[in-house]
C-alpha cells in the first residue's frame, strides 16, 4: 500500500516564520523598542520546565526580552498576585503568560482573572475569552492560533469544512473552535461524554484532537483523506514522548497530518512570540 499523507511539519514552519518575526523584531528596536516576553513558573513539573525552556530558546533567537520568574512550589497565593501585578505595570513586558497548572494551593481562576486583558498573551482572561468569541480578539490563545498559522500555512481552506474537535479544555478545544467558526468551519466540540464518538469523529473533514491519552485515536475514528491535527503531549508504553493520534495506524489513511513532536507544539510557541512581537508593535506606534 502506497502512502501519500503530507506531514504538517510545524518544526519546518515554525523556522519559516522565524525569519519574518526576527524581521520584525529589527525594525521595532530600531523605533527603540525591544519586545518583552515574561514567563512565571510555579514549581518544577518536568514537562513544564521543558516547555518553558523552548519559549525562552525561540523568544531569544528571534531578539525577544525574555523573563523567566520562577517561584518555588510553596509560593503563597499573593506572593503569585503581587508579581502579576507587579508584571501589569512594567513597560517593558509586552505579554506574559502564568504557565499551568499552578499547584492545588492555588486558585488558577484568581490567577488568570488578576492578569491585565491587554498583556495577556495566552488569551485565557475572562475578558480576552469573551472577546476571541465576539469575534475582535484582543490576543489568542497560542495552541489554537499556532494550528491556523499551521493550516494556513500548507494552505488549508476550512471554509464550509466538517472541523471535529476532541477535548473541551479553555487552552485548546473550546479557543480552537472559536478561531475555526471565524474561518466559517462547521464545528462539533467532543469530549468524554460524548456518545457515540466514532461516529462523528469519522465525519470530520478535519480532526483536531486534544485529550490527554496517548494514541486514542486510531483510524476507525478518522475518515478517508481527513487532516488530523494532534495536539496531545503523551508518553507511550516505553516512555517515549507521543501523541494524542496513533500515528502509525492513521497515517494509511489521513491526508495530512501532524507528527509529535515537531507538530503543534512548535507552532504554539510561533503563536506565543507572535503574539508578544504585535503587542510591541503597537507599543512602538503609540
Ligand atoms: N499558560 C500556559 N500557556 C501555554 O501555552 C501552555 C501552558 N500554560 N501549559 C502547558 C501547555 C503545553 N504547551 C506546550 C508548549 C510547547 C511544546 C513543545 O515545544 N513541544 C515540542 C516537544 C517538547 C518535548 O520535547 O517534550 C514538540 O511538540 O515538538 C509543547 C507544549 C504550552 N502550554
Amino acid at each position: 500500500m502506497v502512502i501519500s499523507m503530507k506531514l504538517l511539519e510545524g518544526k519546518k514552519v515554525a523556522q519559516a516564520l522565524d525569519e519574518t518575526m526576527t524581521k520584525r523584531v529589527e525594525e521595532l528596536k530600531k523605533k527603540g523598542v525591544t519586545p518583552g516576553l515574561a514567563v512565571i513558573l510555579v514549581g518544577d513539573n518536568s514537562a513544564s520546565a521543558v516547555y518553558v525552556r523552548n519559549k525562552k530558546r525561540r523568544a531569544e533567537k528571534l531578539g525577544i526580552d525574555f523573563q523567566l520568574i520562577h517561584f518555588d512550589a510553596t509560593v503563597t497565593e499573593d506572593e503569585l498576585l503581587k508579581k502579576i501585578d507587579e508584571l501589569n505595570h512594567d513597560e517593558n513586558v509586552d505579554g506574559f503568560i502564568v504557565q499551568l497548572p499552578v499547584p492545588d494551593h492555588i486558585d488558577e481562576d484568581k490567577v488568570i482573572e488578576a492578569i491585565d486583558p491587554r498583556k495577556d498573551v495566552d488569551g485565557f482572561t475572562p475578558i480576552s475569552v469573551g472577546n476571541l468569541w465576539i469575534g475582535t480578539p484582543l490576543t489568542k490563545p497560542a495552541t489554537a492560533s499556532g494550528i491556523l498559522m499551521m493550516l494556513d500555512h500548507y494552505n488549508v481552506d476550512l471554509d464550509g469544512k466538517n472541523v471535529v474537535i476532541v477535548g473541551r479544555s479553555n487552552i485548546v478545544g473550546k479557543p480552537t473552535a472559536a478561531l475555526m467558526l471565524d474561518r466559517n468551519a462547521t464545528v462539533t466540540i467532543t469530549h468524554s461524554h460524548t456518545k457515540n464518538l466514532k461516529e462523528i469523529t469519522s465525519k470530520a473533514d478535519v480532526l483536531v484532537v486534544a485529550i490527554g491519552k496517548a494514541k486514542f485515536i486510531t483510524k476507525e475514528y478518522v475518515k478517508d483523506q481527513a487532516i488530523v491535527v494532534d495536539v496531545g503531549m503523551d508518553r507511550d508504553e516505553n516512555g517515549k514522548l507521543c501523541g494524542d493520534v496513533d500515528f502509525d495506524d492513521v497515517k494509511q489513511k489521513a491526508a495530512m497530518m501532524t507528527p509529535v513532536p515537531g507538530g503543534v507544539g512548535p507552532m504554539t510557541i510561533t503563536a506565543l512570540v507572535d503574539q508578544v512581537i504585535e503587542l510591541a508593535e503597537g507599543r512602538a506606534n503609540g
